[in-house]
């Protein structure tokens, strides 16, 4: 099996497909930077990885039906593909590719029989490959395979079936929106006559609305884009490009049609070996020797060669190899097409006499100016659907929120696409966005079944369908009585959706996202830090455990914890934290709920946050740091370090890890938050139970009440199961197995305006409060000291931007000056050590609230950081 890690350590450049060598990639030195992409079209390879654009001077023209010039022939066969957690390693799959969607089952059998196990549109997917291992990555942003072909000949085939199926999907889709946007005109009474239609408003809008696509009960919407409609000149260009389209198309169709009528016979070329294994239908398994002489999978494919009864002409077996090896990016040597493959492709195809080559250059030619037509009809629909956006914006306060509603009323990738969404997947998938580790070897156990999606037991749907209808069924929390506290913030979030997150992760990958510097618009008013105590806001579960008796129920109060902890989540994928600088610290002290904690930024590479929190019911305390890979489309942020609570009247010691946080589609208005993997509670105490939580990747295709999906269960010392529970993560845990069933945790309910107000829970609003009387008591360290991020938690965006920018500079003087003594910073109030299985962790040294009561941190030494 080879490595997970080194495989998304990429760096250079790639021209994939074109025979030409892109620049190389510069990554700045400073993190931040909002540089514009050094090339649109680069590609990259960090190590042996490299991302593979669409072909952009090749188009994969099919001639195999002249009707339908552009259909990539189907490609089945097995493929290993990544396994899901908790197992590691790869399992076989039988892959499917047909009209650019990918779908794979268990088995060969499994696909009459309608058995499929996943699906992906390759025209929303980031490719990856790596020659080396033959393995490659798809990135749908909602959906990532990580797939491994057994030898290079197959890659080979898959690659190009794949980027050619890719192409095709896409192209596919900018004909459904032009076809879409013309009916739209037409019906709106532009017509073909191509002047500018002058058209009453209301009659635009009236015919818009007819046809269901504006909403038509909002009127001061449908005025406002009927504005919209009327100010456009877009569309005409649309209508243009598209006839344009249309006449060339028909001479592509001609040219093919001329191009199948002449003999086959000579040699050819890579780009032509490339169009026949993109052309023609693939069957990538060996056909076995059956009684019946028929082979699923193969009889519609080898028949039809057969049938034919052609002789192979043009393609020898030794020309091929030869040709195969010169083939541009795909390997320095690409061993021969297997015999049972190489019969698939039919010869009639390569054609390349002299009348023949000409044709071919037509047809390249004509196929150009098709892509440059699409290509302009899509840039004038993401403009049109911008100022659309725009219009819809200042009608509906909350569509600028829309990205931080709760996962299931969002989810718009799992409808039907619209036009905008469409063109807007559309130009991701085509960007050159690479994927990457912040880590240069990472063996991390959980990244492993991370990105491949889970298939749930059978009956976990139901299970879950059931808890959630006893968790609503439940009643809700008891609105907590008043703290004191401030009950909102200062000021409202910014808009940040000018920012170009795309030039900045561009510019930072292979970093930790912890230690990228983003522009303050970015970050929410709480830092890292402050997120590790955000983890206690149902610090109650813990103080139900340490009075309940029964091991086992005590189990599904500390799992409830563990499963509360993930959903401050729900709300917020649209600022990131602060990243504290180091020797920065936070405590927080809350009476009203038994616990104070502290916590401090012990080291700065890797980043690490460490925190300590004591009642006298429990103690808590974990070292946070996190890796992250980038996957093109995905960020997926893998946290190392154990989590651990003790409880003071049993004596338990519990200690879990966290699972992989995935923040699909990153850089699109789709974003949205997922937790995937499994959670192992022990108690290192005793033996008598463990606690296994999953947290259930949801299906692509699934019902949207499958989002969110958390299951657990409470085993004996032999493995029996003693309770279960579950729900979602970010709507509450049901155990149905208690001596009286109940809903163990429900989240409190949220603040008024939270989405105007970075979706804080009331818990996460009182982090940063600073009442006059705390003031003096805490250290100059203290995070709710930063100017920065009280400047952002004020509303001065601008400010706080040159603020921090001013403190991560005294951050990098201080690191140098300690490098230049040679000396390294010791935190204050942590200390390394191991945990009973040797791994490093950060635990309190005990000296903080020491020291704060005693001489009062304003009479000791402190290290200035702003
Ligand atoms: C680029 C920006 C604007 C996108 C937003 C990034 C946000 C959503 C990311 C950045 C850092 C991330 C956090 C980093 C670490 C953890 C600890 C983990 O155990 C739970 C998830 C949690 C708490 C992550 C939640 C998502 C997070 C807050």
């Amino acid at each position: 099996m080879d490595s997970y890690g080194p495989s998304l350590n990429r760096s250079q450049s790639l021209a994939s497909g074109l025979e030409k060598t892109s620049p190389t990639w510069n990554k700045p030195s400073h993190s931040r930077s909002s540089s514009t992409l050094s090339s649109r079209h680069s590609r990259q390879i960090i190590k042996d990885w490299e991302v593979i654009d669409d072909p952009h001077g090749e188009m994969h023209t099919g001639v195999e039906n002249p009707h339908d010039v552009s259909t990539p022939g189907i490609c089945e066969g097995y493929l290993h593909k990544r396994r899901k957690w908790p197992l590691k390693g790869w399992h076989k799959r039988y892959f499917f590719l047909e009209a650019g969607v990918l779908r794979y089952c268990k088995n060969q059998h499994d696909v009459p029989r309608g058995r499929v196990q996943g699906s992906l549109d390759l025209s929303l997917a980031v490719m990856s490959i790596n020659k080396k291992s033959n393995r490659i990555d798809l990135d749908a942003g909602d959906i990532i395979y990580h797939m491994k072909a057994k030898s290079h000949d197959l890659f080979y085939i898959w690659v190009t079936k794949l980027q050619a199926h890719r192409l095709y999907k896409k192209n596919e889709a900018a004909h459904v929106h032009s076809g879409f946007f013309c009916s739209l005109s037409h019906s709106a009474g532009i017509g073909q006559s191509q002047t500018n239609g002058d058209l009453s408003s209301a009659g635009r809008a009236d015919s818009a609305s007819a046809s269901g696509v504006l909403p038509s009960a909002n009127t001061a919407v449908n005025t406002k884009v009927s504005a919209w409609l009327q100010q456009s000149h877009d569309p005409d260009i649309c209508i243009q490009e598209l006839n344009r389209c249309h006449v060339d198309l028909n001479e592509l169709n001609r040219l093919i049609q001329r191009l199948q009528t002449l003999e086959a016979g000579q040699a050819f070329t890579n780009g032509d070996l490339k169009r026949i294994i993109s052309t023609h239908n693939l069957s990538l398994e060996k056909p076995k020797k059956h009684r019946s002489g028929k082979i699923w999978g193969h009889s519609r494919t080898l028949s039809r060669v057969e049938a034919l009864g052609m002789p192979i002409r043009g393609i020898t077996k030794s020309l091929s190899s030869s040709h195969l090896s010169n083939s541009s990016h795909l390997g320095t040597s690409v061993p021969s097409i297997p015999d049972y493959v190489y019969s698939q492709l039919c010869p009639s195809t390569i054609t390349l006499t002299p009348e023949g080559k000409k044709i071919h250059q037509d047809i390249c030619a004509t196929s150009l100016r098709v892509f440059t037509s699409l290509k302009t009809v899509h840039e004038a629909l993401s403009h049109e659907r911008q100022k659309l956006q725009e219009v819809w914006g200042t009608n509906n306060i909350h569509q600028s929120n829309a990205l931080a509603e709760p996962v299931d009323v969002r989810r718009s990738s799992h409808r039907a696409p619209s036009v905008a969404d469409s063109a807007a997947e559309y130009f991701d998938a085509s960007d050159d966005i690479l994927c990457c580790s912040s880590e240069a070897s990472d063996e991390s156990g959980l990244s492993d079944g991370s990105t491949t999606n889970s298939e749930p037991e059978e009956g976990h749907v139901s299970a879950t369908r059931k808890y959630r209808a006893s968790i609503s069924k439940s009643p809700n929390s008891v609105i907590p009585k008043s703290t004191g506290r401030r009950t909102s913030l200062p000021a409202q979030c910014p808009d940040n959706s000018h920012v170009g997150l795309m030039a900045i992760l561009y510019n930072n990958i292979g970093k930790d996202l912890a230690r990228v510097s983003m522009p303050a618009a970015l970050n929410e008013p709480v830092n890292l830090l402050q997120r590790l105590c955000e983890e206690l806001e149902y610090s109650e579960l813990l103080d139900t455990a340490n009075n309940t008796a029964d091991p086992y129920q005590r189990m599904v109060y500390i799992a409830a914890f563990a499963i509360s902890g993930y959903s401050t989540a729900t709300f917020r994928n649209r600022y990131k934290p602060f990243n504290p600088v180091l020797g920065e610290t936070f405590e927080c002290v809350r009476e009203d709920r038994g616990f104070r904690l502290i916590s401090e930024q012990v080291c700065h590479h890797p980043p690490i946050s460490a925190c300590h929190a004591d009642s006298d019911n429990f103690s808590f305390w974990q070292d946070q740091r996190w890796k992250n890979k980038f996957w093109g489309k995905s960020l997926e942020i893998l946290p190392t370090g154990m989590v651990n609570v003790t409880l003071s009247r049993y004596g338990d010691h519990y200690e879990w890890n966290k699972v992989v946080t995935c923040i699909h589609n990153v850089l699109s208005q789709q974003r949205y938050l997922e937790h995937y993997g499994e959670v192992t509670i022990r108690n290192l105490k005793s033996n008598a139970c463990t606690c296994k939580i999953t947290f259930v990747k949801s299906r692509y295709w699934g019902s949207e009440t499958n989002k969110n999906e958390v299951q657990g269960t409470v085993l004996d010392q032999s493995g029996s199961v003693i309770h279960r529970f579950g729900g979602l993560w970010h709507e509450g845990i049901f155990c149905d197995t208690l001596p009286t069933p109940k809903c163990v945790w429900k989240p409190n309910p949220m603040p008024k305006d939270y989405l105007l107000y970075y979706g804080f829970s009331t818990f996460a609003m009182e982090l940063n409060e600073l009442p006059p009387d705390l003031k003096p008591l805490l250290p100059p360290t203290d995070s709710r000291l930063r100017p920065d991020q009280k400047l952002l938690e004020d509303g001065y965006v601008d400010e706080s931007d040159r603020k921090k920018d001013h403190i991560e500079e005294c951050q990098r003087e201080r690191r140098k000056e300690l490098a230049k003594k040679g000396e390294e910073h010791i935190p204050r109030f942590f200390k390394k050590s191991k945990d009973l299985c040797g791994r490093d962790v950060w635990v309190t040294n005990g000296t903080y609230w020491k020291l704060r009561e005693d001489p009062g941190f304003a009479k000791t030494t402190n290290i200035t950081l702003w």
